[in-house]
């Protein structure tokens, strides 16, 4: 069924529908990673996103029930250039469009993802929707307007607090959509966990009285979790803490910092990554549309880590305190493992005796 895209900004993209045929409306971005669209689609930090890949054959290894980031898929669409109906993998365990429909997720082929994401870069990211059918201009551009994706930590946060058990020091997780392998990540390091949801206050996670606090990633923009922002205030200096990605942009708004809208946003599997301090490159695996600004840091926190593709933020750390925090993904999944070292400095950390010195080792 032939199926259009229709930006923000006019530009129409046709293309033929796959998985589940819906009308969805979303943000529009795109990733540079060959593979992994399995992790991407089930990344909550994609909440209210429709992914655009600029891989042009998506789908040729199948789709398993290991590789998933979270239950279900989190995006609002995929969109590739093409499709692959005859995966082929050993540990394929069905195809991506019967995944897609199975999961009631629109996918879009057929699309010129070049074209696409060169207006996306130039433009900036702009919300899009995908129509079956025609409408009228006014409706399309009604729907566009009233879309917000304001609610989505709340959507994709835990409802309870629960437990996972484990010998290691004991990390108290507030999870605005965590990725499965940073609890993987940290389970491998025999962390027991208690997982909080978004609007936990800080008094109950000190109640469980945790060697360390971990600030995970999530959807949206940072800024709007204003009560979140609070309770970190008031856990900074208490614990020795952690963020990732939303985590990082949190922690840094919560130091005193500011965060800002990137024209359009870093996904990837392959972004280089500078470390200050040891004066290294990793390349690392992205997710994110917000960045912290740059002089935007009081003076007790040290930037660590720059983008090589846009000198932006990419980690910091306090200068006192054994809190540190970074904006690319050493969990992986999709992609490289080279910052991998990042949780085993976290539980470093926790040994106490924290000095500046030893994040830096
Ligand atoms: N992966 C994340 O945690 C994303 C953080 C934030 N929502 C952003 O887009 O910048």
């Amino acid at each position: 069924m032939k199926a259009k895209l229709i930006l923000e900004n006019g530009n129409v993209f046709e293309g033929e529908a796959f998985g589940y045929i819906e009308e969805t409306v979303g943000e529009v971005v795109f990733n540079t990673g060959m593979t992994g669209y399995q992790e991407i689609l089930t990344d909550p930090s994609y909440y209210g996103q429709m992914v655009v890949m600029t891989y042009p054959l998506i789908g040729n290894y199948g789709v398993n029930l290991e590789d998933i980031e979270s239950s279900c898929p989190k995006v609002k669409a995929l969109i590739v250039r093409e499709w692959a109906s005859k995966p082929s993998n050993w540990r394929c365990e069905m195809g991506l469009e019967g995944y897609l429909k199975e999961m009631k997720v629109m996918g879009l082929a057929g699309i010129d993802t070049r074209a696409l994401t060169k207006i996306l870069r130039n433009h900036g990211t702009m919300k899009g929707i995908i129509l079956a059918e025609d409408a009228p201009v006014e409706e399309i551009q009604r729907k566009l307007k009233i879309f917000h994706n304001d609610d989505a930590v709340q959507k994709v946060t835990t409802k309870e607090t629960y437990r996972i058990e484990g010998a290691g020091k004991h990390i108290a997780v507030i999870d605005f959509g965590i990725k499965e392998n940073i609890l993987r990540s940290l389970r491998k390091r025999n962390c027991r966990l208690t997982i909080f949801p978004a609007d936990i206050e800080a008094e109950q996670i000190l109640k469980v009285n945790p060697d360390g606090i971990f600030l995970s990633n999530g959807p949206g923009d940072p800024k709007i979790l204003v009560k979140t922002i609070e309770t970190i205030k008031q856990l900074i200096g208490k614990k020795p803490i952690l963020g990732i990605c939303l985590g990082h942009q949190l922690l840094a708004l919560s130091l005193g910092g500011d965060t800002e809208r990137l024209k359009f946003g870093h996904r990837g599997c392959n972004h280089p990554v500078k470390d200050l301090i040891n004066n290294r490159v990793y390349i690392t695996s992205q997710n994110h549309g917000y960045v912290v600004n740059k002089n935007s840091l009081p003076e007790n926190v040290i930037i660590t880590h720059i983008n090589l593709n846009d000198n932006t933020i990419e980690g910091m750390k306090h200068r006192d305190l054994p809190i540190f925090s970074v904006q690319f993904h050493p969990e992986a999944s999709p992609g490289p493992q080279d910052t991998a070292h990042i949780f085993d400095t976290f539980m470093k950390s926790l040994e106490g005796g924290f000095k500046c010195q030893e994040i830096i080792a």
